[in-house]
């Protein structure tokens, strides 16, 4: 007969950043939490993804900078020590121990329970230990899950058995390839050419369609790392696609669609995610295992009765990056507990149990050298959304920042503004140093502060920031590109 399960207000399935700070919300609303973790509390975040990647971006981005300031750019002319670089991308990656996230976890007084977790019927969670164990859970008031997800790996014929790299052998592998094939073209596919091929790989891009790298962005982003990547030496080839691969000994074959081939050490396989929803129970709940778990406005998936079970995170595919994951369980964490001492919600746009942001505003950067940083709409989306609004462009090479960051300085910004709403819609700045710009487009977009009151933000001589000046100049002559929306 097996035991009565251990009854919480709160079980979380999953402790990357989203199912950490969910935790953290509901433990200080006076809910008794616990956590399940299957692998290392952090999650991808902290030991495969944006931690160890962006460690193994920044010599490149740093090296390239220095480059194009004269007086350094003969002391930094030689190779990365890749030894150096990638101890301390062990060092970032917390060498894949995650016992200060345990700690704090004991500091915010969640428990924990090791293993890998399956919702059991409605407010139950089973949980498999290591040991070999059966651990039962019971949910008072919620079951939040906060699985992620896993890389998606294409049906391609010989692929399994090749061993292809995704996203965590990218991130952690302590082996230089000679030469690196990568299947795909968005984020996480530039970030890891330009790293790799820094670290001295040769690497090739292998892109299908006509789109180009950075399809979802404004498409002047993609070409400027396009550039950037290929400066480096990464060979990038459009509209190919691979048809089959297999791996004789330490290398890779793969033949192409159009009928070419190429050979290399290691295959990347960056073509997006897929939700970790396949092995946790989804269908003792009603729900389809494998399917990413849509949500309502406040978390919960409607598609189960009483409200019990909330998603957050990649998991619920609304904006797959660690600051919104983030962003999602600080307003989920708040909603369970508002929820269960029976108050109202405060959920009116912009309020305190609204995540208006996962819709406005989600900010992203690519770390490649450019810098892509975005927010809000692109031209595309606003289009889309039958929008009427001005675009503004402007080239960041001539702001006098810019000329002082880097000789020959490249870079282009563009604004969106609404004309119904008067304020910021979109904004996307591509170049050198621009990461540390986006913020300040994040700020206008939620603060919804009119265009014309940008003209008393007064940004410092002789910065970056500058840009937001000439953009508004640019708009003040004119010199803009008018949309009527669907209305007008
Ligand atoms: C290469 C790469 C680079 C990236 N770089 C950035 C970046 O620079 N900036 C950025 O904002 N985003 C970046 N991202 C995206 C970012 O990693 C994710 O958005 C973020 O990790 C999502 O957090 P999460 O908590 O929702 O999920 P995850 O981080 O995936 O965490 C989910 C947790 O749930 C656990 N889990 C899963 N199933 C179970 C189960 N059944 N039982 C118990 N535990 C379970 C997992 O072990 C994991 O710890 C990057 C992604 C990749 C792949
Ligand atoms: N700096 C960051 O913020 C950062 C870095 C890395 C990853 N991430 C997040 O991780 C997520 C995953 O990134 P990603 O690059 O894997 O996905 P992505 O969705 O950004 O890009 C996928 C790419 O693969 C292509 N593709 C899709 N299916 C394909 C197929 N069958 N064959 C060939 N190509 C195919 C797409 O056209 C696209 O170019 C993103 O949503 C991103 O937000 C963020």
């Amino acid at each position: 007969m097996s035991e009565a399960p251990r009854t919480y207000d709160v079980i979380v399935l999953g402790a990357g950043p989203c199912g950490e700070n969910l935790a953290e919300r509901t433990s200080d609303a006076g809910l008794t939490t616990v956590v399940v973790e299957s692998e290392l509390l952090g999650g991808e975040c902290s030991f495969w993804a944006c931690e160890p990647s962006k460690a193994l971006l920044r010599p490149m981005t740093a090296r390239a900078e220095a480059r194009r300031v004269p007086a350094l750019s003969e002391a930094v002319s030689g190779p990365l020590d890749v030894a150096v670089a990638l101890a301390h991308r062990d060092k970032l990656a917390n060498y894949w121990q995650d016992d200060d996230q345990v700690d704090w976890l004991n500091s915010v007084s969640v428990d924990l329970v090791r293993g890998f977790g399956r919702l059991d019927g409605p407010r139950q969670v089973t949980v498999q230990t290591a040991e070999g164990e059966t651990v039962r859970l019971a949910a008072r008031h919620a079951v939040a899950v906060c699985t992620g997800t896993d890389a998606a790996l294409p049906d391609l014929p010989g692929l399994s058995d090749a061993r292809p790299w995704t996203s965590r052998n990218a991130t952690s592998s302590r082996e230089v390839p000679e030469r690196l094939a990568v299947i795909g073209g968005g984020v996480v596919a530039v970030e890891m050419a330009a790293a790799w091929q820094a670290l001295g790989s040769q690497v090739t891009m292998l892109v299908r369609g006509t789109s180009g790298l950075l399809p979802r962005m404004e498409p002047f982003a993609g070409e400027m790392v396009a550039d950037g990547l290929r400066e480096a030496g990464v060979d990038i080839r459009l509209d190919t696609s691979a048809s089959r691969v297999t791996r004789t000994g330490r290398e890779v074959h793969i033949e192409l669609a159009d009928g070419g081939n190429l050979t290399a050490d290691e295959i990347l396989v960056a073509i997006g995610r897929a939700p970790r929803t396949g092995d946790i129970g989804m269908e003792t709940v009603g729900l389809k295992p494998g399917d990413w778990l849509a949500v309502d406005d406040t978390f919960q998936v409607p598609a189960v009765a009483d409200g019990w079970l909330y998603a957050a995170g990649d998991v619920n595919h609304r904006a797959l990056m660690t600051h919104q994951s983030k962003y999602q369980a600080r307003i989920a964490g708040a909603i369970i507990g508002v929820r269960a001492a029976g108050r109202r919600l405060d959920d009116a746009r912009w309020g305190a149990h609204a995540s208006t942001a996962d819709s406005a505003a989600v900010p992203q950067v690519v770390f490649t050298d450019p810098e892509v940083a975005s927010v809000g709409m692109t031209v595309r989306e606003a289009e889309r959304a039958g929008r009427r609004f001005e675009m503004v462009d402007y080239d960041i090479g001539h702001v006098a920042g810019a000329v002082q960051y880097a000789d020959g300085y490249r870079g282009k910004a563009r604004l969106l503004v609404d004309l119904d709403r008067g304020n910021v819609l979109g904004a996307t700045f591509v170049g050198a140093g621009v990461a540390e710009l986006l913020f300040s487009a994040t700020v206008a977009i939620t603060s919804e502060v009119p265009v014309e009151r940008l003209w008393h933000a007064v940004p410092a001589f002789p910065t970056i920031s500058e840009v937001w000046l000439r953009l508004l100049e640019t708009r003040r002559a004119g010199v803009v590109r008018r949309f009527e929306g669907t209305s007008g």
